[in-house]
């Protein structure tokens, strides 16, 4: 089943997530329309505010790889219940991935549940309301 597929995925990625300060690594997984599983872990950094969430790093690794129609995420974390993703990353989903767009939200403990890129955020900041400004 896709789901668990995207989140033994997103375990995997989690295994490689680099989180010196934190000690809370972070995987998750994207599904490709063309079917591919995209991972990424979160990345810290001593200087803290450059630390990179594990969602932002799968969202930005699959866009650089050309992958830009998204179909699902999983997101996984050693939290008392599934993981709830950071405004960041709910910011970066609403622009990259279509509002309909499932989110498995995972823990350690096998717990999930399933919303979408639209709950996540309600009323996200988009390019429509950039009309009229730029190019
Ligand atoms: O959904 C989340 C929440 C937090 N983090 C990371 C950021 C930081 O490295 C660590 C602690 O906040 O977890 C993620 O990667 N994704």
């Amino acid at each position: 089943m896709e789901m668990e597929k995207l989140i033994e995925a997103a375990k995997s990625a989690r295994q490689r997530a680099y989180v010196p300060y934190s000690q809370f690594p972070v995987g998750a997984a994207l599904l490709t329309a063309d079917g591919k599983i995209i991972a990424g872990c979160n990345i810290e950094n001593a200087s803290y505010g450059l630390s990179n969430c594990a969602e932002r790093t799968a969202l930005f690794k699959a866009v650089s790889e050309g992958h830009r129609a998204l179909e699902g995420i999983a997101i996984v974390a050693d939290t008392p219940g599934p993981v709830s993703p950071c405004g960041a990353c709910r910011q970066v989903m609403a622009e990259l991935c279509p509002p309909d767009m499932k989110v498995w939200l995972a823990n350690m403990k096998g717990e999930t549940t399933v919303t979408t890129v639209g709950e996540l955020l309600p009323g996200a900041f988009g390019k429509e309301d950039l009309d009229g400004h730029g190019q």
